[in-house]
Order: structure tokens, then C-alpha cells, then sequence
């Protein structure tokens, strides 16, 4: 084992997942893995769910003459050929060491550190590709933002990838359009990363909530062991000491860029259910847009949507969720604006009443094979609210659901929308 202090080995960092915000995230980090070549090693692999993808007339990769153009090629290939994902972040340079992996056990192999970053629907497929693969003591963050709901109740995706496969897992989400940041355009984000305290070898900052529903093993510390709630029985191994703590200070090198600026809490569900619930806000900010009802309407929502967010945290994760995690931090009130201003989200929900359309029609016709995660996150809250009996405590969120179903119309959003238990 090495003397505290003095590192042999580097973080080998993955991303898994491709897509618009994957490619963003994986563009971030191998800017910083090559800016701190002491802590981490410089190429980043980046998993991609392999397809075929034409060079469009518009890229500036396009030359008719060129044989890369006139049929579809492997999106690994084009990605690593021209550095830049002409799918599903075109225009922007990635940096070299990004390297598109489309082998799920190849990219993770030796990787001390995971960045979750996929469309929600397949993450769980994508775990069990994952499991037995991993370095026993690796760690990670998810950026995914939805919920893990089953007939077992509902679990924050980095609770669910951390027992499935073993690890430490915490969760990164902020106010954050995926295009904005990859043209380096100044934003804010919130990583909720709370590991077992073996891995930091630095006390707890002061006041600092731990909050990781993860068991830990005997070697961590007394004290933490009793603050820590134990929720399942997945046990943690400690990294061993070659490498460098995985502590807030390092993980925020990982992602930390002078566009991209990183706030570290511990609070793993807030940040989790703002990046989630939010998508079904900006589902009905999209709808009342879409009807040209305005800035006020919105407003109306929007207000009615962070009381929902907060209300969903401090109902069903009261033992960890902090309200200012939804208040101050930008993965909650902030990410809400920005989704309900220019997401994915509540520009297909927009266009869906604009064009009388169904969403999923207009998800399939404008997005180029990106996905919304608002609608599943809609119907999937919809069915753990069911299944407590608690539908009627948010009338915002069975709107939503209730509009999707075809049940309720976006007009109806007022009356569904007024206050009946709010203070
Ligand atoms: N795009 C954005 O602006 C932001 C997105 N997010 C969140 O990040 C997460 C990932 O979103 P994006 O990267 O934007 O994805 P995206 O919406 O661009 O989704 C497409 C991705 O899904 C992959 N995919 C398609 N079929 C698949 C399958 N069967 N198995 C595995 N992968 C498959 C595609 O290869 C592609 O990488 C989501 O939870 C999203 O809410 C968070 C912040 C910003
Ligand atoms: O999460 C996002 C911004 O923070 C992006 O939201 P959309 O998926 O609706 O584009």
C-alpha cells in the first residue's frame, strides 16, 4: 500500500452514454483529465450505443466525393474519425482524448470512476451489461435525470446503479442545456456526491449532512457508520491508497471548467428529484405556451411545479432531502427556468399542442433520435403517486399524466392546478 500522500495510479474515467448531454459531459472531463494529469489519465472513454449514422448535406464534415459520406457509417467510427459526434452533438470539437468506445465491458475496463449519462429508459439494460465488470471499488456519478420506479416503489437512479452494481454512486444535475454547455457558454451545475468516508481521508467538512443510503464495510469509521441511514445491504470496498481520495475536492476537478461551474453538496436526492420532476413541469409550461397563454401562465406552473418538487423530496425521502437543495442550488429552481425556457422537453410539448400532434409523434420528428424523458418520468411518477395514494396531493403532476393520457386537456390546467391543500 502506498504511504498517505503519495499516489502511484490515476483515475480512469468513463463516460457511459453518448448522447446530447453524454458527449457534452465526456467533452468536459477530457478537458480536465488533461488539465490535471496527476490525478487523472488523460483519455477518456466514452461508451456509445453503436448505430449508423449518414453524414448530413449541412455538416461541415460533408464531402460528396468522399466515400465517409455517400453511406452510413458506424457512429464509433465517425466519432473518433472527425472528433466531434455528428449525431447527437453536431458542430462542436471534442477534444482527441475522448475516445467512442462501442463496447460496454472495453470502455469500463480498469475505470476507476463512472459518469452515468444516458437516457433513463435503458439504464437498468445497461447495468446488467455492466455488472461483474467493474472495479470493485470504483465510483460514480449519474447525470440521468429521471426516477427508478418498479412494483418495489421508487429509487433514485444512483441509488439503483449503485446496488446493482456495487459501488459508490452519487448524482450530478443543474440547470444545464446540453448544447449551451458544450458551446461553453457560462452555466451552473450541482453534484450531490456523498461516498463512504474511507475514500476522502479527510474529515467531513464541517455541518456537511451525510446522506448515502449505501451500507459501508468495517473499514469505515465508526461515526459515519451510525450517521449513515442503511437502506440496503450493498457493501462498499475502499479505493485502495495508490490512488488519489475521490474526495469533493478531486471530483470536482473532474468536472469543474471556467463555463462550467460545480457546486459540491451531499444532498443525493435533492439533486436527483430536481433534475427528474422538473421534466414534468416543463411538459405543462409547454402546454400552456403552446396554447399562447404567455409569461404569466408559465409563471403559474412553474411556481406550482418546485411546490410539487419539493413536497415529492420531503414526502418519500424525508430521512435525506433538503428544501434548499430545490431553493438555492441550481440543479432545482434554476434548472426548472431553463427547462421550462428552451428544453427538449418543453419545446416537443409546445409544438404538440401548437400542431395538435402527440408528443411522441413529435419527439420522433424533431429530435433526432434524442429522447424526452418528461413523458416516462410522467407516467412513471403517475403510478408510484397511484400506488401510495397520493394523486390528488399533486395536482400538477396527475395533469401532466392526465393530459398525456388523453383524459384532460391543457386547458383544464388552471382548475386542476388550484390550490386545494397548499398553504
Ligand atoms: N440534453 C440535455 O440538454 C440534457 C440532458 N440531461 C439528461 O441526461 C440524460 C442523457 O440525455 P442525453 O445525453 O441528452 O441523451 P439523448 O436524448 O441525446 O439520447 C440519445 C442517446 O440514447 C442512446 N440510445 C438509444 N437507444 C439506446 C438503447 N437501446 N440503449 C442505450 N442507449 C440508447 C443513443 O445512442 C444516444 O446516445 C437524460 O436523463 C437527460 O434528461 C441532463 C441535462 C441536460
Ligand atoms: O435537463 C435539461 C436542462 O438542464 C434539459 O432538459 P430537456 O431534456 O427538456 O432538454
Amino acid at each position: 500500500m502506498a504511504p498517505l500522500g503519495i499516489h502511484h495510479k490515476k483515475h480512469k474515467v468513463t463516460v457511459v452514454g453518448s448522447g446530447n448531454w453524454g458527449t457534452t459531459i465526456a467533452k468536459v472531463v477530457a478537458e480536465n483529465t488533461k488539465d490535471n494529469p496527476d490525478l487523472f489519465e488523460p483519455v477518456v472513454q466514452m461508451w456509445v450505443f453503436e448505430e449508423e449514422f449518414k453524414i448530413p448535406e449541412n455538416s461541415k464534415h460533408y464531402d460528396p466525393g468522399s466515400s465517409l459520406c455517400t453511406k452510413p457509417q458506424k457512429l464509433t467510427e465517425l466519432i473518433n474519425g472527425l472528433h466531434e459526434n455528428v449525431k447527437y452533438l453536431p458542430g462542436v470539437a471534442l477534444p482527441h482524448n475522448v475516445v467512442a468506445n462501442p463496447s460496454l465491458e472495453d470502455s469500463v475496463k480498469d475505470s476507476t470512476f463512472l459518469i452515468f449519462n444516458l437516457p433513463h429508459q435503458f439504464i437498468n439494460k445497461i447495468c446488467d451489461g455492466l455488472s461483474g465488470h467493474l472495479l470493485p471499488f470504483a465510483r460514480g456519478i449519474s447525470c440521468i435525470k429521471g426516477v427508478d420506479v418498479s412494483d418495489k416503489g421508487i429509487e433514485l437512479f444512483s441509488e439503483s446503479i449503485g446496488r446493482k452494481l456495487g459501488i459508490y454512486c452519487g448524482a450530478l444535475s443543474g440547470a444545464n442545456i446540453a448544447s449551451e454547455v458544450a458551446q461553453e457558454k457560462f452555466s451552473e451545475t450541482t453534484i450531490a456526491y456523498d461516498p463512504p468516508a474511507m475514500d476522502s481521508r479527510h474529515p467531513t467538512p464541517q455541518g456537511s449532512p451525510r446522506s448515502s443510503s449505501l451500507n459501508l464495510t468495517a473499514l469505515d469509521d465508526e461515526a459515519s457508520l451510525q450517521s449513515k441511514p442503511k437502506s440496503n445491504n450493498t457493501s462498499l470496498r475502499a479505493l485502495p491508497a495508490d490512488w488519489p481520495p475521490l474526495n469533493h475536492e478531486n471530483v470536482k476537478k473532474l468536472l469543474h471548467r471556467p463555463y462550467f461551474h460545480v457546486r459540491m453538496v451531499s444532498d443525493v436526492a435533492g439533486v436527483s428529484l430536481g433534475g427528474a420532476l422538473k421534466n414534468i413541469v416543463a411538459l405543462a409550461a409547454g402546454f400552456v405556451d403552446g396554447l399562447g397563454w404567455g409569461d404569466n401562465a408559465k409563471a403559474a406552473v412553474m411556481r406550482v411545479g418546485i411546490l410539487e418538487e419539493v413536497k415529492f423530496g420531503k414526502l418519500f425521502f424525508a430521512d435525506s432531502v433538503k428544501t434548499q437543495t430545490f431553493t438555492e442550488e441550481s440543479c432545482g429552481v434554476a434548472d426548472l427556468i431553463t427547462s421550462c425556457s428552451g428544453g427538449r422537453n418543453f419545446r416537443c410539448a409546445k409544438m404538440s399542442v401548437q400542431r395538435k400532434m402527440s408528443i411522441g409523434e413529435v419527439e420522433e420528428k424533431e429530435l433526432n433520435g434524442q429522447k424526452l424523458q418528461g413523458t416516462s418520468t410522467a407516467y412513471e411518477v403517475n403510478a408510484f403517486l397511484k400506488s401510495e395514494g397520493k394523486e390528488d396531493a399533486f395536482p400538477l403532476f396527475t395533469a401532466v399524466y392526465n393530459i398525456l393520457e388523453g383524459k384532460v386537456k391543457p386547458e383544464d390546467i388552471p382548475d386542476l392546478i388550484e390550490a386545494k391543500d397548499y398553504p
